[in-house]
């Protein structure tokens, strides 16, 4: 493992930016440099204007109109701060006017100021000159400027860089920005590895010369010799002793923690981080330092022991996936029959008991079942409170059409690669589309009055933005590696829902291969049950292989108490609670009481059935019979639908080829909508004209759609969420937006919920929105459909009526006003 510690480096945005928004914009570059620098933002202490469409004021570094020079004392004490509380920093990085507080901080390091002596090196990136000349000495520069950059003359970038002995120069094409091409980001890391290398020598220090930094603190000096007598060889001190860093393994060789001291801790928090470049342990990484993070002593108090075996904890918890592809731990029972089912080869699944159990869950589980259970809320971590903002995955075999729809359904520009070829799409393309909901609009009789926040109130129901993800396509044997395999699947684990696309016409083998329409003809419905099977599998394998751990926790009287626990935490890598797996186990006519006694009498049929029927409710999968328009498929999708509740008859390519000619201007099209749906345009060419009179015939006619909006919304509802139109009256149906004011038109306002999300809930994700301000003193609902209005317990949990999607006109009373 690396022990070399990382850069700090202090990075500044532009104006009109804020530390959030920059940090987005250079996001790759973090990405790709994390494991040499830290990259820490703050924000300039001059708030901005809110201006037209923000919802958050956005930063600058000087009110307007000030003069730019080296005395700066408001930006001197936000750097100051960020120094002790943050730093201390070996670089500083700025775009734009970030650029200009990046020179200041050169100054001020150059001339040996405290705290900034640390400072070695800024980079600037479209960054103009102050206009007092600045100290510059034993700073390396590296600078970042385009010749197509209308805001920051490349000349005054080269007038910066000729003030640094030693400046490296970068120039491109893109702008007033700051550039992400990967040539331009390889440069950059090479420009931070190498001041990395000068900087923080490879050399460990010892506690011994800890005590004797008198640039520390007593406090740090404590804890560090504490950590030492504790972790002894597992514990790792850098060079150079001050600031304090260290390292702490958790996990063997394979990862550790490292922590950082700023000069104020324990006063301030320290920076933690986890360096592993174990697969299985990166991909829980998030989850892990979360875990981590919540363990914190209270400031003042030293943490990193506290840390460090919540870590320590958390892995043996989530055993599971932390050391997937690893050799195993051992620890299989010496005394198991070897003929035991759960130590079966990965590629031995019985077909017939996965088959059988698939089909008890359906019936314990109808689809669409789950969001109306009272465990609806345990699916999906903690997310209450917010809005929802939901992902559905497009998951299916290669070719099948999954980028084609996914560019239909995101109206996306810059459109996903689509060929007729296996794996066209290898990373996973993200980007947000939209799905249809009933609009109240409708049955309020306000129809014409309802502008609401995307599109427009049509047809009964309005636009509603979620995430959609293209990942690549699933193959045979996915579960075993084959394909891109679990990496695949790892690609998945953030969807809320998933739509499965099945390329109805047959003509592509299970391969996706496609034959055309010479093809011998592939039954579609093979490749509906396939991928569920596929997902299923990948987890009953996950969890087999660790069987042998319940049953040592369920076999040893004294580890019985802790056998639940470890069966529920072998699925919470699949993003799901502990509770949720709990409420599971039970719909399988289990009780929670006597696991350890029923687990052990186990066979592989019950772990099949457990699998299935938590497949159903975390991952609910909506089919999209998808090539509707060739003549094949209309005799499939007949066939299909009569034998599966919920698939829908899609057909992608028309739907994108009906956005392309909007955008040329040959047609207006109402998305999701019927032959009605389509106007051609007076100059329309005569083969534009032939397509749509086809397409009318061969889908919009037989489907009454394309589809590809009614599956997006299957999906979502599937989970059963709830929405909500915030209103300042019943009366008026003005609609709450930013910052509190209503608006004139009415219902413009929607938010979407976690399902069976309570009143109290529905309040805080309005003030997260900043649309409502102060406590929660009344909430009142509409009746929609009798127009009457009762009033509502803050814990009331807001529930659909029947099987309709829940659509909620709210009245929130606070004790603040709008400001
Ligand atoms: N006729 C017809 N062809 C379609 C439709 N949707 C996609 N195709 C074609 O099917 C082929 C594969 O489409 P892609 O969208 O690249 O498929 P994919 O599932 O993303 O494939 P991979 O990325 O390789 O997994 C392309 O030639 C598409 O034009 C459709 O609705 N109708
Ligand atoms: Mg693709």
């Amino acid at each position: 493992m690396a022990s070399r510690p990382k850069l700090r480096l202090l990075c500044l945005h532009g104006r009109c930016q804020t530390s959030a928004t920059f940090q987005g914009k250079i996001e790759r570059l973090i990405a790709k440099s994390a494991s040499c620098a830290d990259f820490v933002f703050v924000d300039g202490p001059v708030e901005l204007p809110l201006q037209h469409e923000e919802r958050v004021n956005t930063k600058g570094w000087w009110e307007e109109g000030e003069a730019r020079s080296l005395h700066a004392p408001r930006i001197r004490e936000v750097l100051s701060q960020a120094w002790s509380e943050l730093g201390p920093f070996e670089g500083v990085l700025g775009f734009s006017e970030g650029g200009l507080v990046a020179q200041l901080a050169c100054h001020w390091a150059s001339e040996g100021e405290s705290p900034f002596a640390s400072l070695r090196f800024g980079i600037f990136a479209a960054s103009p000159e102050l206009t007092e000349s600045c100290a510059t000495e034993g700073m390396k520069s590296l600078h970042m400027a385009s010749s197509k950059d209308t805001v920051v003359p490349l000349e005054e970038s080269k007038r910066l860089a000729a003030r640094f002995s030693n400046a490296e120069w970068l120039e491109h094409e893109a702008g007033h920005v700051f550039s992400q091409r990967s040539e331009d980001l390889r440069r950059l890391g090479e420009f931070l590895e190498l001041r990395r290398e000068q900087l923080l020598p490879e050399e460990l220090a010892s506690v011994e010369e800890v005590e004797a930094d008198d640039r520390l603190s007593q406090e740090q000096k404590d804890e560090v010799e504490a950590l030492a007598s504790i972790f002894m060889e597992e514990l790792t001190i850098f060079k150079p002793t001050c600031p304090v860093r260290l390292a702490v393994k958790v996990l063997h060789e394979r990862a550790s923690l490292r922590f950082f001291f700023p000069p104020l801790y324990p006063q301030v928090p320290c920076v933690c981080d986890l360096d592993s470049e174990d697969l299985g342990v990166q991909l829980r990484r998030r989850e892990l330092l979360e875990a981590v993070e919540a363990a914190r002593e209270p400031e003042g108090f030293p943490s990193v022991m506290a840390m460090v075996q919540e870590a320590q904890r958390w892995i043996e918890e989530h055993g599971v996936t932390i050391d997937q592809g690893l050799p195993s731990d051992g620890t299989a029972e010496e005394d198991e029959p070897a003929e035991a089912w759960w130590l079966c080869e990965d590629a031995q699944v019985d077909q017939e008991l996965l088959t059988q159990a698939e089909k008890k869950a359906a019936e314990l589980l109808p689809d669409g079942s789950s969001g109306s259970r009272s465990w609806a809320r345990q699916c999906g971590a903690g997310a209450y409170g917010k809005p929802w903002r939901f992902t559905v995955g497009l998951v299916g075999k290669p070719s099948a059409g999954k980028s084609t729809l996914f560019n239909a359904a995101t109206r996306c520009e810059k459109e996903a690669a689509m060929a007729p070829h296996p794996f066209t799409t290898i990373d996973p393309n993200v980007e947000p589309g939209w799905f249809a909901v009933p609009c109240p609009s409708v049955t309020l009789q306000c129809q014409d009055e309802c502008e609401p926040e995307h599109g427009r109130a049509d047809r009964g129901q309005r636009r509603f933005p979620l995430l959609v993800k293209d990942v690549a396509g699933l193959v045979p044997g996915a579960y075993l590696g084959y394909g891109r395999g679990n990496a695949f699947l790892n690609d998945l684990l953030d969807a809320d829902s998933l739509v499965h696309v099945v390329d109805a016409s047959g003509r592509s083998d299970a391969e996706g291969v496609d034959h055309g329409k010479a093809g011998k003809g592939h039954d579609p419905l093979k490749d509906v049950e396939w991928v569920r099977q596929e997902i299923h599998m990948w987890i009953f394998c996950n969890v087999r292989a660790k069987w042998h751990s319940v049953r040592k926790r369920a076999k040893f009287a004294p580890l019985q108490p802790l056998a639940a626990e470890r069966l529920f935490g072998l699925f919470t890598g699949y993003h799901c609670s502990q509770q949720l797996v709990a409420q599971v186990y039970e719909s399988t006519g289990h009780r929670i009481a006597t696991l350890p006694q029923d687990v052990l009498n186990w066979s592989e049929f019950d772990l099949h059935l457990l699998v299935a029927c938590f497949l159903r409710v975390r991952f609910p999968i909506v089919i999209a019979l998808n090539k509707a328009d060739t003549a094949e498929a209309q005799e499939h999708i007949v066939r299909a639908q009569a034998a599966l509740g919920n698939a829908v008859a899609v057909s992608a390519r028309s739907e994108l080829w009906l956005l392309q000619q909007q955008r040329k201007g040959h047609l207006t099209y109402l998305e999701g909508g019927g032959p009605q749906s389509i106007a051609i345009t007076e100059h329309a060419p005569e083969d534009v004209r032939d397509q749509v009179s086809q397409l009318r015939q061969k889908v919009l006619e037989v489907y009454g759609s394309t589809g590809v909006m009614e599956v997006l919304s299957r999906a979502v509802l599937q989970r059963s969420p709830v929405f909500c139109c915030p209103v300042s009256e019943f009366t008026t149906l003005q609609s709450l937006s930013s910052g509190g004011y209503s608006t004139k038109s009415k219902l413009v306002t929607m938010m979407m919920l976690r399902p069976l999300s309570t009143v109290e809930e529905v309040h805080a994700a309005l003030k997260n929105e900043k649309l409502v301000r102060g406590d929660l003193v009344r909430a009142e609902m509409l009746h929609i459909s009798t127009g009457q209005v009762s009033v509502l317990r803050r814990e009331e949990v807001l529930k659909p009526e029947g099987a309709q999607a829940a659509t909620f006109v709210l009245r929130i009373l606070t004790n603040k006003k709008a400001k």
